[in-house]
């Protein structure tokens, strides 16, 4: 069984994924990592993210790299949103993404492109969503609670450049694929969202056509 889970940055799709991974016993794969794996590869090298070659020698990291907590940062995702327009970079993923997607057991795999691209037969699809100011708090708290002083305003203009950026590429854009159940988490404690994601898929489930 393969779970996709969509959504922008900071919507929550992260914790869903993982909660959908305890409830289900499934693996999970947060996609996004891999991208800012490549980010932070391109700016160690001193090359240029909106350059693809650049971008591309960069896609041969080591699978140890995807714990570094330097992945983590906001200066990093926004380097992943840049190297991830480019079509070369996306292919040299997509591999990875697949070879998880379909290991024996299934999967839950979280992302942008999971339901349209890299399983766009999987047997449930979430996009999950919040209003953009509802997303610059849960940062913003997340960074207060790290011991950061972030700016609320460029944290808001951080998130509207992704979606734009996310929303507005050439290949592989954020949106939400036929199939998929929509789910905003703008007013939703996470054990809220989560027993709506559960309820969501299980409905999907039910409604799988039987082999
Ligand atoms: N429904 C929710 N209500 C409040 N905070 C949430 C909710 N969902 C996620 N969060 C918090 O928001 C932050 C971003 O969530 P995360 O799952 O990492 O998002 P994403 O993977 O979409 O970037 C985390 O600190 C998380 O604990
Ligand atoms: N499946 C994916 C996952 C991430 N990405 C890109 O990688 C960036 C960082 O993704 P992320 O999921 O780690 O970001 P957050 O939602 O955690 O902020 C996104 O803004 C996308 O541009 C993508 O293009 N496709």
């Amino acid at each position: 069984m393969i779970i996709a889970v969509d959504g922008p940055a900071a919507s929550g799709k992260g914790t869903i994924a993982k909660a959908l991974g305890r409830h289900y016993g499934l693996p999970v794969l947060d996609t996004g990592l891999l991208y800012r794996a490549v980010g932070l590869a391109v700016l160690k090298t001193g090359g240029d993210p909106d350059h693809e070659a650049d971008a591309l020698a960069a896609c041969a990291f080591k699978d140890g790299v995807l714990a570094d907590p330097a992945l983590r940062s906001e200066a990093v995702g926004s380097l992943a949103s840049r190297v991830s327009i480019h079509q070369s970079v996306r292919q040299a993923l997509v591999k990875r993404q697949r070879d998880f997607a379909t290991q024996p057991g299934g999967a839950i795999l979280d992302g942008r492109d999971i339901a349209t691209v890299i399983a766009p037969d999987a047997d449930a699809k979430i996009f999950v969503t919040a209003s953009v100011h509802v997303r610059a708090q849960r940062r913003y708290d997340d960074a207060i609670s790290h011991g950061g002083h972030p700016d609320m305003d460029s944290l808001i203009a951080d998130i509207q450049a992704r979606d734009t950026r996310d929303m507005s590429r050439d290949h592989a854009p954020l949106r939400v694929a036929d199939g998929a159940d929509l789910l905003d988490t703008s007013n939703l404690t996470i054990d809220a969202a989560v027993q709506q994601a559960i309820a969501l898929v299980d409905a999907q489930l039910e409604r799988r056509p039987q082999a």
